[in-house]
């Protein structure tokens, strides 16, 4: 089995960029989204990664941000990819893209088959997918609630579709969820969290040695 990307979210300090870069991350990202306790404002991120440039993809989080915001967002803090993690439609896809000149990867919250139908309406547009389970009622955040979904909808799924499995990932249920996806890709932010918005060593590393110890049992 390829040895699947894996982006850490909601990272604020320096430390936790080189611990998570250092353990194996291809990707890491920032959320721009003011209710979140991971929020980070536009300047504060420019430095996080100015930080780790050329050694992981940065992602810039956005929830159905207009514009301006990813004006601001992009200009300020300069990252590789933004994520769109709200209702964000196909054709808002192509705009942002279009101004921004930057790869999109479209969140898309999953209870059923009928949320990951919606995939379609993304092919060919979004550079990736983002398969996050569906926020629980009454919760504040479209992501980041540490919620996972019915792993085996993906079984049907094309497989050659590009995505990154999400939701309420953590070292005790990452080796099942890359035993029924076989996910090319991996995103995870509160299973590594000791409180929301505070990310724990012992759990980053408890994390990646979950998925190495997957790995190895795959290949063995
Ligand atoms: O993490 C947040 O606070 C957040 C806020 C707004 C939009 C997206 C957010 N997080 C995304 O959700 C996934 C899954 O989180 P978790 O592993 O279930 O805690 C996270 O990786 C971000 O991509």
């Amino acid at each position: 089995m390829k040895r699947p990307d894996i982006k850490i979210c909601g990272i604020s300090r320096t430390e936790t960029l080189d611990h998570v870069i250092r353990r194996g991350a291809s990707h890491v990202g920032f959320i721009f989204f003011e209710k979140s306790p991971r929020h980070v404002e536009p300047d504060v991120a420019a430095d996080l990664i100015a930080h780790v440039r050329g050694r992981a993809k940065t992602v810039a989080v956005t929830v159905n941000a207009d514009n301006d915001l990813l004006e601001e967002i992009v200009y300020a803090a300069r990252p590789d990819m933004l994520q769109l993690h709200g209702h964000e439609s196909a054709e808002r896809v192509v705009t942002v893209k279009a101004l921004f000149g930057l790869p999109v990867i479209k969140a898309l919250s999953v209870r059923s088959e009928a949320d990951l139908a919606m995939i379609e309406e993304y092919r060919g547009v979004a550079d990736r997918m983002l398969l996050d389970a569906k926020p629980p009622a009454g919760a504040d955040l479209p992501g980041g609630n540490g919620v996972t979904f019915d792993w085996r909808l993906l079984e049907a799924m094309d497989p050659t579709i590009p995505y990154f499995l999400s939701g309420g990932l953590n070292s005790e249920n990452v080796a099942e969820a890359l035993a029924v996806t076989g996910a090319p890709g991996l995103d995870m932010s509160s299973g590594v969290e000791s409180a929301p918005g505070i990310k724990d060593p012992a759990r980053i590393d408890a994390f990646f040695d979950a998925v190495e110890a997957a790995l190895s049992l795959k290949t063995a």
